[in-house]
């Protein structure tokens, strides 16, 4: 169950513990069974915390503990949590102390920047976007508004200072806190007042932090404080994973932990218990060009396994295509369940074209961490126009689409027609064209009304011939979708991204409709069974979708890596070029990439990505390089190695040996 070293850790109750070790050692591990430890050595279960990155790590050790301590009712005790999590509950139960009523709310991230805007006096969403991100690193860095204001360097920073100043006393207005709050105000609390400080050192008689190497400094705090020096706590990390950098998070907390505790038992774990050693090959090969902190080389018990791969596609839709057929191809060859795919990539965006594909393929799948193309509001809005087309009787499609754009029909009225629905027991629409609807709603709602059912009418008949995607443009220029778009966005540029993501959905409904031959009704119910099925969280057999960012510390047997290209892993732009920082941190995102599979690893590049209003080509990732090669290079060997990756994966593997041997004599030259 646990191996030697994993014991000693689970075992040392007695002062401060750090296991340091690289992906799949068993680190997580540590930590659910060290509860199971300390409840059998007398703690009650509120008494010990276990700190995760995100709720849904939360919600999974949970689970994991509830196994390991089969009491019932025990687990669901623990004060297991991310740091916003506790933070927020330390705050309804002390706050007071801060002038804080214990009902105060949160603030999510758009209402921050529409407060700062008023703070700021402007209307410019983008300005309102940039004084957030350099308040909330301020924040981080436990600076008040007026040390902010001694610090600012320059005129922006002295602007953004004082629109601070004004931001935190609308917040106290307001009795509301944003996100960075729930970590700085605690910290706060424990240090100005002793008394609350000792009530929660008692309360919190043991703490566990997994993922340590990305918490930052404020956090760090939060931490000590709560632990006092009696050091009763165990830390989890892996130095080579810290991908938060770009947020504040800092390795020096690694190094502080050793300072400030120097009673700390520090424990390796050598054994990787999750991949095949081909996996684990590559994931050394990549980080080994990293700086090193802790030096250390995995290994594991799992046999060598098969090669990784490296595919090229010409662009992202044909990379999406291949991904489909990978999927396929693990789920008939290998009887795979589609729960034990995943496909990760760097930025968000990536999602819409494999999204797409996947729909295609009709392979059902979730996208975690991030927004799904399917889920952004102009698509839901465009789609519950198809689920009703689909399916007149979806009330909920209804009220949608019949309030997208307005049409001067109100709450009132749509209560009114709901309720005589229910009357005579007939969905929404249908009540439309009954006889007494006007007399139950009122003359002129009932215009409006009867109008939007003819338009769907109108529609549904005409799609018996018409192509669809001609057809689904049409409806949206009868519609004025794109005015009323430009009406509900923040500024022109949102506005024109949602109608491109609305355009590219045409464009994807139009191929779907050629190759399948199909109308735009048949289309309709396919999109909308699916659509529902999500909704209801009925997808339980469903590939991944997930960014590099919200994998960490997750596991699954078959990964699929896209997008490995230059300017996207590593990111950059000719505005943000990389640094040695960066190019540090992008290759740690790599590393956490390729330390997710258990069995298979798939990378794949696009050899043209979309950029703009055009295409731009681009080249295999650097890393791609690195991991073949396992060295680290120069950088004029880089592009000689990037080239023989590309040759490789273009010409398949028998094929490239030769050309890739030329390629490979040029550059040891
Ligand atoms: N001693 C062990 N015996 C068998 N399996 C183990 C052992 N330790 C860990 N595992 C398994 O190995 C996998 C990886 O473990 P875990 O998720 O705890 O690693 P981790 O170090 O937290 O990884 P990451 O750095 O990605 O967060 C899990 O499936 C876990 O159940
Ligand atoms: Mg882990």
């Amino acid at each position: 169950m646990l191996n030697a070293a994993q014991e000693r850790a689970v075992a040392h109750l007695s002062g401060p513990c750090l296991v340091i070790a690289g992906a799949g050692s068993g680190k997580t591990r540590v930590i659910t069974h060290k509860i199971g430890r300390l409840l059998r050595a007398g703690l009650e279960p509120d008494q010990i915390a276990a700190i995760t990155f995100t709720n849904k790590a939360a919600a999974e050790m949970r689970e994991r503990a509830a196994q390991l301590v089969d009491k019932r009712g025990v687990a669901s005790k623990l004060a297991i949590s991310t740091f916003h999590a506790l933070g927020v509950r330390m705050l309804r139960e002390s706050g007071q102390a801060l002038g804080l009523k214990p009902k105060f709310s949160i603030l999510a991230a758009d209402d921050v920047t529409g407060l700062l805007r008023d703070a700021g006096a402007t209307t410019d969403n983008a300005q309102a976007r940039r004084w957030q991100w350099t308040i909330s690193l301020w924040k981080n860095a436990m600076l008040t508004p007026e040390a902010a204001a001694r610090v600012a360097e320059n005129d922006d920073e002295r602007v953004a200072a004082k629109v601070y100043a004004r931001y935190a006393d609308m917040l106290q207005a307001y009795q509301a806190v944003d996100f960075d709050d729930l970590i700085w105000l605690p910290v706060t609390l424990l240090q100005q007042h002793a008394d609350v400080r000792e009530h929660w050192q008692n309360k919190l008689r043991y703490l566990l932090v997994d993922e340590y190497q990305d918490t930052n400094a404020a956090q760090y705090d939060l931490l000590r404080l709560l632990v006092g020096d009696k050091g009763r706590f165990t830390a989890v990390g892996d130095d080579d994973q810290s991908i938060y950098g770009w947020r504040g998070a800092t390795l020096d907390n690694l190094r502080r932990l050793q300072t400030d505790w120097p009673t700390l038992e520090v424990i390796k774990l050598e054994q990787n218990y999750r991949s095949t050693n081909a996996i684990l090959r590559a994931a050394n090969a990549i980080i080994h060009s990293n700086p090193k902190l802790y030096p250390k080389s995995l290994w594991s018990e799992h046999g060598e396994g098969e090669a990784v791969e490296v595919r090229a596609a010409q662009n992202e839709d044909e990379e999406a295509q291949m991904v489909a057929a990978r999927i396929q191809a693990l789920r008939s060859g290998r009887n795979a369940e589609l729960a034990h795919i995943a496909v990760l990539y760097r930025a968000n965006h990536q999602s819409r074209p494999l999204e797409q594909a996947l729909r295609r393929a009709n392979i059902p799948y979730v996208v975690s961490g991030g927004q799904s193309f399917f889920d952004r509001a102009e698509i839901k809005d465009v789609c519950a126009y198809l689920r009703l087309l689909a399916n007149p009787d979806d009330d909920p499609a209804f009220l949608r689409a019949v309030t997208t754009p307005r049409r001067g029909i109100g709450p009132q009225t749509l209560a009114a027609l709901s309720t005589f629905a229910g009357q005579w027991k007939v969905s929404m629409f249908e009540a439309l064209f009954r006889d007494s609807m006007p007399a139950a709603v009122g003359a002129r709602p009932a215009d409006h009304l009867r109008e939007f059912g003819r338009l769907l009418h109108d529609i549904e008949w005409r799609a018996r011939t018409a192509p669809a995607g001609e057809l689904l443009r049409e409806m949206l220029e009868t519609i004025g979708f794109r005015a009323w778009l430009e009406e509900h966005s923040d500024n022109p540029r949102e506005a024109e991204q949602r109608w491109k993501n609305v355009d590219d959905f045409c464009g994807w409904i139009e191929r779907k409709a050629e190759e399948d031959k199909v109308g735009l009704t048949q289309i309709a119910q396919t999109i909308s069974l699916i659509t529902q099925l999500q909704e209801r969280g009925e997808q339980r057999d469903a590939v991944t979708l997930c960014t590099l960012h919200a994998a960490k510390g997750l596991e699954w047997p078959h990964v699929v890596l896209a997008g490995c290209e230059e300017g996207l892993l590593p990111f950059f732009t000719d505005d943000r070029p990389l640094t040695d920082t960066t190019l540090e941190e992008e290759r740690r995102l790599m590393y956490v990439g390729v330390t997710r599979a258990r069995q298979t690893l798939v990378l794949s590049w696009c050899q043209k990505r979309k950029q703009g209003r055009g295409a731009a080509g681009r080249s295999p990732s650097r890393f791609i390089g690195e991991m073949q090669t396992g060295q680290p290079k120069t950088s004029n060997k880089d592009a000689a190695m990037a080239r023989i990756a590309a040759l490789r994966s273009r010409l398949g593997a028998a094929a490239a040996e030769e050309s890739a041997a030329a390629a490979e004599a040029e550059a040891k030259t």
